[in-house]
């Protein structure tokens, strides 16, 4: 998954953006950090001090004390200033998930299809937390480091400019080396979450399958497979590990350097009474101070290469098209008009990608408001992308699809979508109890409405042999409902919405004879107030149609009743005859 370099901001920039809501905080982090540096620097004047008093030239106690104030107050300080500042970064991170998953649920379908939902879900988890380090390593502790460091060599320079000289020669040597590996720590964070990524993918597509898995007794090449991604995302952090660790020591090298340059330049220059004792051991006591500073820095650096990778995986995802949320002219049409709906397309084309064939060609046909229109033919005709047009989860190349004699583009998508109730081939029950599921589309419905949905899909016996009723838990993808059962829940789900247009895609599978005519009898209850428009697969539902349309390959080829359509359409008379389920003995 790529972007375009033009859509890309900074990493630096796409973090200060996540951080802006949180300044005060940062802030104040930020100042602590440095209260607590600065707490720090005034040890070694004190120390000077000290040792010059020491032998009878001044008081000693009194600078005791104030070395021990110092050093509490300094941890105090330091342990609040860590506490706001790590607050800070989950909100970072939590900024970030909020927008991510903001714009995730309203992503276009054919964005999601050509993704790993486990990939994507990475992005949300686990590229997010790696945020957290980079606002308090490298944006709050490069800032404070910077400071330090300035603060620190300022005081240096106070006491002797030429051993200042001698520390920043040292520190130099350690910039050029971390300069030549950050490049390849940035590259080996970027694999290491690309891979935890796949190991996402790996596992969602492992637990969506878990049955088919298990069935082909996959599981060991299914456990090889995600074990592979987790080894790669184990020897892409080591490898970043080893260079964040050459990086991180050049610092401490370079600051131990800038010890003994400054022990030796310094015992040379108080040997020639340039400086005093006091000066070089305070001066040597600031190279100390130095040390976290220099290493705090080098940690920001090499944080920020993690962070932008993981910055650049999030902007992946948000760069993905979602669908958008008024209609295309942005001027709403609001259709405030009950009652079953028309459907109309005229001329439409269609392919789901420039590089996959045309599965609708110059599609064209007009169904009346209410009553039950059936759509048949073979597998793979371009029935199911009927529905998915309507709902507008694609566009069409050409023509127009028009619900109530209004483009579905002109249509605010949120309107559009609540005059149609819409029942997967495949109906999801989603994890929760039953009566969640029912009430997923229309969380307002009222006791009376749910009842009476419940009697119109014959589900109500089913729930009173329940355990718990309504409440009772029906598990992942519902799997402790039978298919025919799944699929009147659906149907429930989407009629509780009170919609004005109905899809159903019916489910391929075979039903036993009960659940086949409560099927039927819901279809023909539901079309009584709206219009139903169903993918067909079982001659008990077209032969209860108002009206079929036949295509083929694209293409609308007949179009009347069943009667109608087993005398003048050769395709419908064989479908009818060998590929229609269930037949109610009715032809
Ligand atoms: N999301 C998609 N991305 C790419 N191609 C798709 C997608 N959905 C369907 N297709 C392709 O479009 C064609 C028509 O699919 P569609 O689902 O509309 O057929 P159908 O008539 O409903 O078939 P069936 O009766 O088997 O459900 C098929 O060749 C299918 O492979």
């Amino acid at each position: 998954m790529t972007v375009a370099p033009q859509q890309r901001m900074s990493a630096g920039r796409v973090l200060l953006g996540y951080a802006r809501p949180h300044r005060g905080a940062l802030v104040v982090g930020g100042v602590l950090s440095l209260a607590t540096a600065a707490s720090g620097l005034a040890l070694p004047l004190v120390v000077r001090t000290l040792i010059g008093n020491l032998g009878g030239h001044g008081p000693v106690g009194g600078l005791v004390v104030l070395m021990s104030v110092l050093v509490l107050a300094n941890a105090g300080i330091g342990a609040l200033g860590g506490f706001v500042l790590h607050r800070t970064a989950e909100s970072v991170v939590l900024e970030a998930r909020h927008h991510l998953i903001g714009r995730l649920l309203r992503l276009r379908l054919s964005a999601v299809e050509r993704h790993e939902p486990g990939d994507l879900m990475s992005r949300v988890t686990a590229d997010t937390t790696l945020l957290r380090e980079v606002t308090t390593d490298s944006l709050v502790g490069g800032i404070t480091s910077v400071l330090a460091l300035t603060a620190t060599v300022v005081m240096m320079g106070l006491l002797d400019l030429t051993l200042v000289g001698v520390t920043l020669l040292a520190l130099a040597l350690a910039v050029v080396v971390i300069g030549l590996v950050v490049p390849r720590i940035h590259r080996a964070a970027r694999h290491a979450q690309e891979s935890v990524g796949v190991i996402g993918a790996a596992l969602e597509r492992m637990f969506g399958a878990f049955r088919t898995v298990k069935a082909s007794g996959a599981e060991d090449r299914e456990t090889e497979r995600i074990r592979a991604a987790a080894t790669e995302a184990w020897r892409a952090s080591v490898r970043a590990a080893k260079w964040e660790s050459v990086a991180g020591n050049t610092g401490g090298l370079a600051v131990q350097a800038a010890f003994i340059g400054v022990l030796s330049v310094g015992g040379a220059r108080v040997a020639s009474h340039a400086i005093d004792v006091g000066t070089l051991v305070a001066f040597l006591l600031y190279i100390y101070y130095l040390m976290p500073a220099v290493n705090q820095l080098a940690g920001a650096v090499t944080q920020y290469q993690v962070g932008a990778a993981a910055v650049a995986r999030i902007q992946e995802a948000e760069a993905l098209p979602v669908e958008p949320v008024g209609s295309s002219d942005d001027e709403p049409v609001f259709l405030a008009v009950d009652g079953p709906a028309a459907v109309t397309f005229e001329g439409v084309s269609f392919r789901y990608d420039p590089q996959l064939p045309v599965v609708h060609d110059r599609v064209s046909f007009e169904v009346p408001p209410g009553g039950m229109t059936a759509f048949v033919g073979p597998s793979g005709a371009g029935k199911t992308t009927v529905f998915s047009l309507i709902e507008r989860f694609y566009e069409p190349g050409s023509g127009r699809v028009l619900v109530d004699g209004t483009d579905v583009r002109a249509w605010h998508l949120t309107d559009l979508r609540s005059a149609i109730g819409y029942v997967e081939q495949d109906a999801p029950v989603l994890s929760g109890t039953l009566r969640e599921n029912l009430l997923f589309g229309a969380p307002t419905a009222g006791r009376d409405e749910l009842e009476q949905v419940l009697d119109t899909t014959r589900l109500t016996a089913m729930v009173r042999a329940l355990p718990d009723g309504l409440d009772t838990t029906v598990g992942h993808r519902g799997m402790k409902l039978s298919g025919g059962e799944r699929q009147r829940v659906a149907i429930a789900r989407a009629l509780l919405r009170r919609p004005r247009l109905l899809l159903l895609d019916e489910a391929t599978s075979q039903l036993d004879a009960v659940n086949e005519a409560a099927l039927r009898d819901t279809i023909a209850d539901a079309a009584r107030t709206t219009t139903v428009l169903v993918v067909a697969h079982r001659l008990s539902t077209v032969t209860l149609a108002d009206r079929i349309i036949v295509m083929d390959a694209g293409r609308v080829c007949a179009t009347g009743t069943h009667r109608e359509l087993v005398a003048a359409s050769p395709l419908y008379a064989e479908l009818a005859a060998t590929q229609f389920l269930a037949t109610s003995g009715r032809l």
